[in-house]
């Protein structure tokens, strides 16, 4: 069976179709980034040719320091390609910060004076929804992200997983069709990451963005891709990509996940010991 059917459905496969005639939601067409530091240059990314499908969720692996989170600072239009072009729906990023896609990182970065309602609130007005409109609209973000009766909450009466959840109802306020999550739930304990992955799962599903997440974790990768990336250790190439076919919900712990997350692992473990660190 395609997984796409059983994931969306066959009307919103037709979407996902329709959606798919218009330009990508991400292109990298020949990446590469240097930084420079004290007078020598340093390769980080070369080549990159990547592309994501609108409504496509693409998780990258590779090795610590392999330039996951420059990839990802690129497409937010935080960094400049050294080489190459990137596009964002269609749309050239310039690196002056001037991107559509929105960004969550593993700290959720809250402002901690405000509380959780006023934090996804400032989103809204950044965005530039008149003032009579956000505390609505807050209310109904912080309910996609199951966060009802949340808004009066001071980030110190969060849990780490609730302020992840706040952080989410924060990018998706922001109303890109791209959002991209660098290791948004690496500092969580399993159960609430066990949690998170299936709410990802079903934001993902209801609001058919496209999502690029960058994690350490590759059972995780497996757990929430339809695509894992794996870059090779610096300077980051993409190295190799496998599509995942195992129809959603998938749980972390099934056969399928492990088999194939284990697969991937042995050729992330050949990507590090090229390196020789983790
Ligand atoms: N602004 C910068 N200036 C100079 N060097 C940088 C800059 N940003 C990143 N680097 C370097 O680029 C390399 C890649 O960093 P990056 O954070 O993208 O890797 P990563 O794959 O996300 O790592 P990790 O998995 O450990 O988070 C590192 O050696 C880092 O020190």
């Amino acid at each position: 069976m395609d997984p796409a059917m059983t994931l969306f459905g066959s009307s919103a496969l037709d979407a996902a179709t329709a959606r798919d005639q218009g330009p990508a939601a991400v292109r990298l067409a020949d990446v590469s980034k240097t930084f420079d530091r004290t007078g020598r240059s340093t390769p980080v990314l070369v080549d990159i040719n990547l592309t994501v499908a609108p409504g496509e969720f693409v998780c990258l692996l590779g090795a610590s320091g392999c330039g996951k989170s420059t990839l990802l600072s690129l497409i937010a239009g935080l960094e400049t390609p050294t080489q190459g072009v990137v596009e964002v729906a269609g749309q050239p990023v310039d690196g002056r910060g001037g991107s559509p896609a929105a960004l969550m990182f593993q700290e959720a970065a809250l402002f901690p004076w405000l509380s959780a309602g006023k934090n996804v609130e400032l989103a809204l007005r950044l965005r530039g929804v008149p003032r009579g409109r956000r505390r609505a609209e807050a209310q109904r973000l912080l309910r996609l992200v199951r966060l009802d009766g949340a808004y009066d909450k001071r980030v110190h009466q969060l849990s780490g997983g609730m302020r992840q959840r706040v952080a989410m109802a924060r990018a998706l306020a922001q109303e890109s069709s791209v959002l991209l999550m660098d290791e948004p739930f690496a500092a969580l304990d399993a159960i609430t990451r066990d949690v998170l992955h299936e709410e990802l799962t079903r934001i993902w599903t209801e609001t058919g963005l496209s999502v690029i997440f960058v994690t350490h974790n590759v059972r995780e990768a497996v757990r929430l891709g339809q695509r894992v990336v794996l870059l090779s250790s610096r300077p980051g190439r993409i190295a190799r990509e496998w599509r995942v076919d195992i129809p959603q919900p998938r749980r972390i712990e099934s056969p399928a996940v492990a088999e194939l997350a284990a697969e991937i692992t042995e050729h992330l473990r050949k990507e590090i010991a090229r390196h020789g660190r983790a």
